[in-house]
């Protein structure tokens, strides 16, 4: 999360009169994260957070989100919940932006991964998989391989900026992905995070406690998922791959959901494609974050390694 929209106190109280959860004590914006703007809402009633949608995320598919979200945390799993307003609504407008405010989850992120973690963590995404099943309603994945494409062109110019000669060699990479990228129904399908990176997993006394950021979810590849997790968990120091980290992630997986032999052989151009998903994100944003904006901007290069590592280069 990040902070785009600036809210004063008033407009917050109007807003929080419209629900039944208290009276404003305190909030503060989050700087974490890069897509949406987030507050930490205090209220005589408890802790809050307060999401006004900004970015890549479009207002009429926020139900499916949020439906998502509930559907899950029926099924077991520890997720923010919607909170509804006086009305029954958990979707409004806030300084003209699609909001909603989840159920705060306490708990902590890992700062430092090692190999019990991302064992952990392999398990509750396979649970989180699992869990998805009853949720039937699908979201098209916004950010694949055919988004890749028009989103490097829209970079064109920049990469080489950031390092001389990487669009050519994105260029090539996403050919290559693009051409041995899997039928659609060549491998199961489900609800899958698509953006499960520590950051958005709370471990308490190493196990996992809670997951959060559900807006880049959707309806894809499950080993997709898998993926993305792979590539975000099992690099330190952003370059330096660790062997013992991803088998450790995958037992943790297979421990709760098997993959298939089809799964197992398209890993290798899965987790090309999720390297390229974040590098191609990462970069759009090192270009169009505006300036006054509360929020970090992540390295593009960090997953350029991964790639490279995933395409036998190192
Ligand atoms: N439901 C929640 N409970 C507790 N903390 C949260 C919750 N949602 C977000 N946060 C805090 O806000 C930070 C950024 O949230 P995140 O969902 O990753 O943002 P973004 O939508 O921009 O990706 C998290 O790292 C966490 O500290
Ligand atoms: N995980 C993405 C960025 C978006 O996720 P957030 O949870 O940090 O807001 C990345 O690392 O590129």
């Amino acid at each position: 999360m990040a902070v785009y929209t600036e809210l004063a106190a008033e407009t917050l109280e109007a807003f929080l009169a419209t629900y039944d959860i208290g009276q404003l004590v305190s909030f503060h914006g989050i700087a974490e994260g890069v897509e949406n703007s987030n507050f930490l809402l205090r209220t005589t009633q408890g802790d809050f957070i307060l999401t006004l949608f900004e970015r890549r995320v479009q207002a009429s598919e926020l139900p499916w989100f949020l439906g998502l979200m509930q559907h899950l945390a029926q099924a077991g799993l520890t997720c923010p919940l919607p909170v509804n307003d006086r009305e029954g609504k958990p979707l409004k407008i806030l300084a003209g932006r699609p909001t909603a405010i989840t159920t705060f989850l306490p708990g902590v992120s890992a700062s430092v991964l090692d190999e019990g973690l991302c064992r952990e963590l392999g398990a509750a995404l396979a649970k989180l998989h699992l869990a998805g099943k009853g949720y039937s309603a699908t979201r098209r994945n916004a950010l694949a391989p055919d988004a890749w494409g028009p989103l490097l062109r829209s970079c064109s110019g920049t990469g080489d900026t950031i390092l001389p000669g990487l669009t050519s060699e994105l260029e090539q990479g996403l050919e290559r992905i693009v051409a041995e990228w899997p039928a659609k129904d060549a491998l199961p399908t489900g609800q899958i995070h698509a953006d499960l990176f520590p950051d958005n997993v709370f471990f308490r006394d190493g196990q996992v406690s809670g997951l959060i950021d559900f807006y880049f979810a959707c309806t894809d590849f499950l080993a997709y998922d898998l993926a993305i997790c792979l590539n975000a968990w099992t690099f330190t120091d952003e370059r330096i791959f660790n062997s013992a980290f991803f088998m450790a992630l995958l037992e943790g997986y297979e421990a709760v959901r098997p993959l298939s032999a089809a799964e197992k052989n398209a890993l290798p151009i899965l987790c090309q494609g999720a390297a390229m998903r974040f590098l191609l994100t990462r970069l759009y944003d090192w270009i169009n974050t505006p300036a006054n904006a509360l929020v970090t901007r992540k390295d593009p290069l960090a997953y350029l390694w991964r790639l490279r590592h995933f395409q036998g280069r190192h």
